[in-house]
């Protein structure tokens, strides 16, 4: 038994879904099929999750955006049109949108979440109506029928434990069970996202709870490539990779799959195939847990930009004890959260999201540490970028780091910051944001 995810690119018109439902009726494994909202259908236009937030956005200042909210309809008409399906679902979709759009005016973050969930929700109806009009059985199954329990925490809900066994007895049902991605319910009832990607983490729940043989994810590349393919042209595809190997990327910057989604189904062991909807028969990208053969160290190489370097030094901070601990929990109660803290004798970075510590912070932060922790220098350094090398085995050879500094060097590029990380599989390098392409490019050279 399979659990299939598809995402956004996946359903983003009625030609995608029409594939779709090919992929679903060729293989009598694929027995629940997870779905994201519409996305772009070309380089140029918006993901339907992009729009149903700008409308909600609009609605916060008592200005609901009507060019929005009618993109938005005739997205879903055109595609229920296209395929001859019954129009009572646009009703059905539309109530629910403008439910939300109602819901907004008394509560943001309630009102929020159920816009947004608008667009997994609308995919799932319309392809189960597509999947009965081909003869296939098959029912649209809600997150709250199915079990999936989340916690309170609006945009970046976690699942509970509880959901796992609830979603075993999916099993039981009969044909193809059609799930919206991205939301689940708290235990009181209330719809929660989660964070931006998220249908990957509802495919990875259901194929954990469900203890299936194979979650597939269907996207638009026929693999993981070991470097994002916006940077390097026609860059190697992945095999194979680790669930710690795919995690550390995805969290650095490999967008293709959500970093938070590996989780669950590595807990059942339930290996994850990333494959391409335009060309299904590819054997696409396998995730599991043990080392594959491999040549080289390095699997892959991440990149991501927007973060910031906050810098402090005191002389004898190796001697104080609780300096770290001091210096986190000013940002803890300043609500920033961080991403890496490394660090010498007398000095520590914090490297956080810009988004995390914006502008408008940077005083009161700067002067809260300068204050209570009496530094001898402070300083934000803001554009910066992150490069993370990961590989099984890494950890154990020599002259990674010596490789790797040697493409930053052939490429001019000046290393603030090395990271070895904790799980020894990944070796991170902090840069300016404006040398990142040619950095990774340089990389990829030297290791593939
Ligand atoms: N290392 C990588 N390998 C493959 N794709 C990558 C990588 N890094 C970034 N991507 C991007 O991820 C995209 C697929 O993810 P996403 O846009 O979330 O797809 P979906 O619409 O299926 O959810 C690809 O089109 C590609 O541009
Ligand atoms: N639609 C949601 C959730 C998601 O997973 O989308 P996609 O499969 O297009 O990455 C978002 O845009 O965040």
């Amino acid at each position: 038994m399979k659990v299939v995810k598809f995402g956004g690119s996946s359903v983003a018109d009625a030609n995608q879904l029409k594939k779709v439902t090919e992929i679903i009726k060729s293989d009598a494994e694929r027995k629940v099929i997870v779905v994201s909202a519409p996305g772009k259908r070309h380089s140029k236009d918006s993901k339907t999750t992009d729009l149903l937030i700008a409308l909600g956005e609009s609605i916060q200042v008592n200005v609901q955006n009507q060019v929005i909210y009618d993109q938005v309809i005739n997205r879903f008409a055109s595609i229920i049109k296209e395929l001859e399906l019954d129009e009572v679902i646009l009703d059905q979709i539309q109530k629910r949108i403008d439910d939300s759009c109602q819901l907004i005016k008394t509560d943001i973050d309630r009102g929020m979440d159920a816009i947004k969930s608008c667009g997994e929700d609308g995919t799932a109806l319309i392809l189960s109506a597509l999947l009965q009009s081909k003869e296939l059985e098959s029912s649209y199954v809600n997150p709250k029928e199915a079990g999936i329990f989340v916690s309170d925490q609006p945009g970046g809900a976690l699942v509970l434990d509880e959901s796992f066994d609830h979603l075993y007895e999916l099993r039981k049902r009969d044909g193809v069970l059609v799930i919206p991605g991205f939301f689940g319910f708290t235990l009181e009832g209330d719809l929660v996202t989660f964070s931006r990607g998220g249908s990957d983490i509802t495919g990875s729940i259901v194929a954990a709870g469900m203890k299936v043989d194979l979650y597939e994810n269907f996207t638009d590349v026929d693999s993981v490539f070991c470097v994002n393919p916006m940077i390097v042209d026609n860059p190697k595809e992945l095999k194979t990779l680790t669930y710690r190997e795919m995690r550390e990327l995805s969290y650095a910057g490999f967008s293709v799959f959500h970093d938070e989604a590996l989780i669950p189904a590595f807990k059942e062991r339930i290996p994850v195939c990333i494959k391409n909807t335009n060309n299904p028969s590819g054997d696409g990208t396998m995730i599991v847990a043990d080392l594959p053969e491999r040549e080289g160290l390095v699997a892959g190489i991440a990149s991501d930009s927007g973060f910031l370097n906050l810098y402090v030094s005191k002389y004898l901070m190796n001697r104080e004890i609780g300096f770290g601990r001091k210096l986190l929990q000013i940002l803890e109660e300043e609500g920033i959260s961080f991403e890496h803290a490394p660090s010498g004798i007398d000095d520590m970075s914090v490297i956080v999201r810009d988004h995390h510590l914006p502008p408008e912070k940077e005083e009161v932060v700067i002067e809260r540490i300068t204050k209570e922790l009496d530094v001898d220098t402070i300083s934000i350094e803001r554009d910066m970028a992150m490069i993370m090398l990961v590989g099984e085995g890494m950890n154990e050879a020599i002259g990674v780091a010596n490789k790797a500094t040697t493409a930053f060097r052939d490429a001019n590029v000046n290393i603030d910051m090395i990271n070895q990380g904790s799980s020894e599989v990944s070796m991170m390098f902090g840069i300016k944001s404006s040398q990142l392409k040619k950095a990774v490019q340089s990389l990829y050279h030297e290791f593939f």
